[in-house]
């Protein structure tokens, strides 16, 4: 293939990631790190536009191998730049003009402009590392729900390393003299490399943004969007399986049901917003002595349960006990008003009699109205009252 070809089919890639990224930006402003990636796509196109003038005008050697050269590494960096901020939140722009200024500059070191074999040497390592980066940054950025989005973006970096590492050492070990059509398929197969490379960068940063927006509405779906706490829709799925398992491995599940204790006058006093304000609060008192692997659900108005597995009565007992006192221990600002809520708490520990996690539940609930009908801020638990499981109810 010729060289103008190959440029304007690397031109024509670099188009499409860009206009691709600037397209997933449009409707996904919060996910900052596609302007990385369209920054990227830019560079690489900035860099075959240099190549076309350098191939079609006279212009200056030196300055042009700088700049196309530069926008090439850069377009690297960016990629990089991009995943840090999609995994770590962080942007490393620094180092993206480090690398552009460092490629100028380097080109101005005498011999750089005149041979191919001492460009190859000098930039391919910076490109490596660039790369190399990026595939440790996702390695290491693994969370169990979106890590195996990233498998696909590590595998195409990997073969990109390894062809650059191959053709790296053939410039550098093989002939000294490389010939015409060495020349020439050491060129067209690195572009073609590229134009490649190119290509599934863009299939992988569409699906990873596309995956990422899935997750997104997933985890909205069974969230409460007030509190964060998961909802109903959650509880049904999380408790069955919990129940499965307590019942397979002989073990008991356990509810801790909430229920802030006159809350309808703060609505009164304070207004709707204010109510909210406060249920918000309570949930982080609450959450800050649940541990983070128990379940906690908002089961509607301010009624809120907690999910234990493997858990007894003492357990139970102590983390509703620790619940209550940290709600009743601390003042929730409401306005310019501080005031303290309290809290009544049921629990309930699944039995054998049980034929679903609805039975237990409905114990722990039971175990609330009790609380509540003994005057409220404390924890009344079913084991102490002779409630018999609803299914077992005629
Ligand atoms: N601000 C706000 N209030 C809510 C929300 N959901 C339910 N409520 C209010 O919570 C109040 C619950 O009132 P009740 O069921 O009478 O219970 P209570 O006043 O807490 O009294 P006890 O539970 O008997 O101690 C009602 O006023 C509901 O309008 C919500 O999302 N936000």
């Amino acid at each position: 293939m010729d060289t103008t070809t190959l440029i304007v089919c690397t031109l024509l890639v670099s188009l499409v990631m860009t206009l691709t990224m600037a397209a997933m930006y449009f409707v996904n402003r919060e996910e900052r790190y596609l302007l990385d990636w369209m920054a990227s796509g830019t560079f690489f196109l900035l860099s075959n536009i240099v190549a076309i003038f350098i191939t079609f005008y006279q212009v200056p050697i030196q300055l042009s191998l700088a700049l196309g050269n530069a926008f090439y590494i850069a377009g690297h960096a960016t990629i990089f730049s991009g995943v840090y901020r999609c995994v770590y939140k962080r942007s490393v722009w620094r180092l993206v003009f480090g690398a552009i200024i460092a490629v100028i500059l380097l080109h101005f070191i005498p011999g750089m402009t005149e041979s191919v074999t001492t460009r190859i040497i000098t930039f391919y390592p910076i490109i490596i590392a660039l790369n190399v980066s990026t595939l440790i940054a996702l390695f290491k950025h693994r969370p169990a729900d979106i890590g195996r989005v990233y498998w696909g973006l590590m595998a195409v970096l990997f073969l990109f390393i390894m062809q650059l590492a191959v053709r790296g050492g053939i410039t550098l070990f093989g002939s000294e003299n490389l010939t015409l059509i060495g020349d020439q398929f050491m060129q067209t197969s690195g572009t073609l490399a590229v134009i490649t490379f190119l290509f599934l960068l863009t299939i992988c940063f569409t699906f990873i943004i596309t995956w990422k927006k899935e997750l997104k509405l997933r985890r909205a779906s069974v969230t409460d969007y007030l509190t964060g706490w998961l909802n109903r829709k959650a509880l049904d799925s999380i408790a069955t399986r919990e129940y499965e398992r307590s019942a397979r491995e002989k073990t008991h599940l356990g509810f801790v049901i909430i229920d802030i204790d006159h809350f309808k006058r703060i609505n009164d006093k304070f207004g709707h917003c204010a109510g909210d304000a406060a249920l918000k609060k309570v949930t982080q008192l609450a959450k800050e002595v649940i541990r983070g692997y128990d379940n906690n659900f908002r089961l509607g108005g301010e009624e809120f349960a907690v999910l234990i597995s493997d858990t007894d009565e003492q357990e139970i007992t102590e983390i509703a006990e620790r619940i209550r006192l940290r709600i009743l221990q601390s003042k929730i600002n409401i306005d310019t008003s501080q005031i303290t809520l309290t809290v009544s708490v049921g629990i309930a520990l699944s039995t054998p009699l049980d034929s679903s996690w609805h039975d237990t539940l409905e114990r722990a609930d039971q175990a609330l109205y009790e609380a509540k009908r003994q005057g409220r801020n404390r924890i009344s638990s079913a084991a102490h009252m002779s409630i018999e499981p609803q299914s077992q109810l005629t």
